[in-house]
């Protein structure tokens, strides 16, 4: 079983790294931390970085998990080979870009691009956004499925997920007592579908709203309350159409052994229990 701990960053590639870096600092939120030739990095709490643009194809794009040591990681990789996974393990020269010690990558069978990372840097040093998004860290993403089932299977049968709940056949699956690091969601595509920021206050996320919208920033659900974490929300469109979500409140599964999944329906009454309706491909049925 590979052994997840937590998710650590999203790198993507973008054609335009001004747009990208601009709207990363001056919309989402984020803290320039670190260039480096063709590379920005972001900070978002006190992880050294937990977003990385870099110069290339949009459709790019990786995300990353801890484990525990290179032994688990030479683990993870013999099973994910054994699997028919194909499996790269990273150079020093890509692990220093990418701020670990060490790393593999291989595609999960969607066909999104997974890193599993060994001890990725910490800044020591607090996150300072340039505008006050009351962005507290980089949380969860949501992954494109094209089999939502099997996809499950792979997260919670070769990783240690749990799922906490499903909307319809879409499970958000926990690694750690945060109620979700994945959502995974039924589309025809592999990528990645959404990137979540948790920010501190309620208010903090209706600020949001009215910040972004006045710079004419794309809405494209909430702001609501989803009724499986019970978060309050906000989703908008950022470059290259990557959606991020900031969210508040995000529930913890404290005791393992008490919690029961939930089912959800897959209609708005399943992501929202404020009426609101979502205006994303991916979330409309
Ligand atoms: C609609 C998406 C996938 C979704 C659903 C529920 C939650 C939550 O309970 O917090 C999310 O964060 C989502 O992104
Ligand atoms: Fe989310």
């Amino acid at each position: 079983m590979i052994k997840l701990q937590d998710v650590c960053y999203v790198r993507m590639g973008t054609r335009d790294m001004e747009g990208a870096e601009f709207f990363a600092n001056d919309y989402l939120g984020l803290e320039v931390d670190d260039r480096t030739k063709g590379g920005v990095y972001f900070k978002s709490d006190e992880r050294a970085h937990t977003l990385c643009y870099f110069e290339g194809d949009p459709a790019d794009q990786a995300v990353a998990f801890v484990v525990a040591s290179d032994a688990e990681l030479d683990q993870a990789a013999a099973s994910l080979e054994g699997m028919k996974h194909e499996v790269h393990v990273g150079t020093p020269e890509e692990a220093s870009l990418r701020k670990v010690k060490s790393f593999i990558a291989f595609n999960d069978p969607t066909g999104n691009r997974i890193e599993l990372v060994v001890r990725p840097e910490h800044s020591g040093r607090r996150y300072h956004g340039t505008r006050d998004a009351g962005i507290t860290g980089f949380s969860h993403v949501g992954l494109c499925t094209t089999d939502a089932a099997r996809d499950e299977a792979f997260w919670t049968e070769v990783c240690n997920a749990r799922v906490s709940d499903r909307i319809g056949d879409a499970p958000l699956l926990r690694i750690d007592e945060v109620h979700h690091s994945i959502a995974l969601f039924p589309t025809n595509r592999a990528g990645i579908q959404h990137i979540n920021h948790q920010v501190a206050t309620a208010d903090d996320v209706q600020r949001s709203y009215n910040f972004l919208s006045e710079k004419g920033v794309k809405m494209v659900f909430g702001p609501g309350r989803h009724v499986t974490s019970m978060a309050k929300f906000l989703y908008f469109e950022g470059p290259d159409g990557m959606v991020f979500e900031y969210s508040s409140g995000v529930e913890s599964i404290a005791d393992e052994l008490l919690y029961r999944e939930r089912q959800f329906p897959a209609d708005p009454t399943g992501f929202c229990g404020w009426g609101s309706k979502p205006d994303i491909k991916e979330f409309k049925n």
